[in-house]
């Protein structure tokens, strides 16, 4: 079972690493990881389980967070329309994404930072993704709303991108143009 202590911090030089893409089919270890991370997420969602085990709430969790330079992340939310959106991506892809993009209105944060970074995160506001799931088959997916951001959070995490790089160090609260927010 992962716990808060299998989550590497900020300054973990694995969390500013290119992660390799993982071979398919999967092999036992990687199938056991990317089952662990969907499970700490459902574990941090339940207030008991997270509240037993001192776990900090996540809709999202990618392996270089635990320490594995691979490419592949857990998403378990609740999704625009009602459904829950739960898996695990393998070599996740954006091929496409819109022009007009949007942010939290109460910006980001991340299991990996132990600290608040204010400012807006500037997200495209739709995307068209692709990747393999832990059952083999490739999707692709049409991605919008807090889903669209969060793939996009785990993406960069992937690609050794840490949230608040994409916040505006002058303004962090300037207005982005072509945005809008996503309360
Ligand atoms: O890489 C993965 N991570 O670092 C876990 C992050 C991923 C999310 C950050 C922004 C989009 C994806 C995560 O889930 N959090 N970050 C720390 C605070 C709690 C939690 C969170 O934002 N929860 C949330 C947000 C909106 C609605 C409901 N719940
Ligand atoms: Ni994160």
């Amino acid at each position: 079972m992962i716990l808060m202590d299998d989550i590497v911090r900020e300054g973990h030089p694995v969390l500013r690493q290119v992660a390799a893409e993982v071979e398919l089919p999967l092999s036992a270890d990687d199938r056991q990881l990317a089952e662990d991370m969907l499970t700490y997420l459902k574990n941090s969602q339940d207030d008991e389980i997270a509240e037993k085990y001192g776990l900090r709430g996540g809709i999202g969790l990618a392996a270089p967070q635990v320490n594995v330079s691979k490419r592949m992340f857990a998403l378990h939310m609740p999704d625009d329309d009602g459904q829950f959106l739960s898996f695990v991506a393998l070599n996740p892809k954006i091929v496409s994404h819109s022009v007009e993009k949007t942010y939290l209105s109460g910006g980001e944060g991340c299991l990996s930072v132990d600290r608040e970074v204010p400012g807006y995160v500037p997200r495209y506001k739709r995307i068209t993704v692709k990747f393999h799931t832990i059952e083999g088959n490739e999707l692709k997916l049409r991605l919008k709303g807090l889903p669209a951001v969060a793939f996009q959070h785990e993406l960069d995490h992937l690609n050794g991108i840490m949230f608040y790089d994409h916040i505006n160090p002058v303004n962090p609260f300037s207005e982005i143009p072509d945005a809008s927010p996503l309360e």
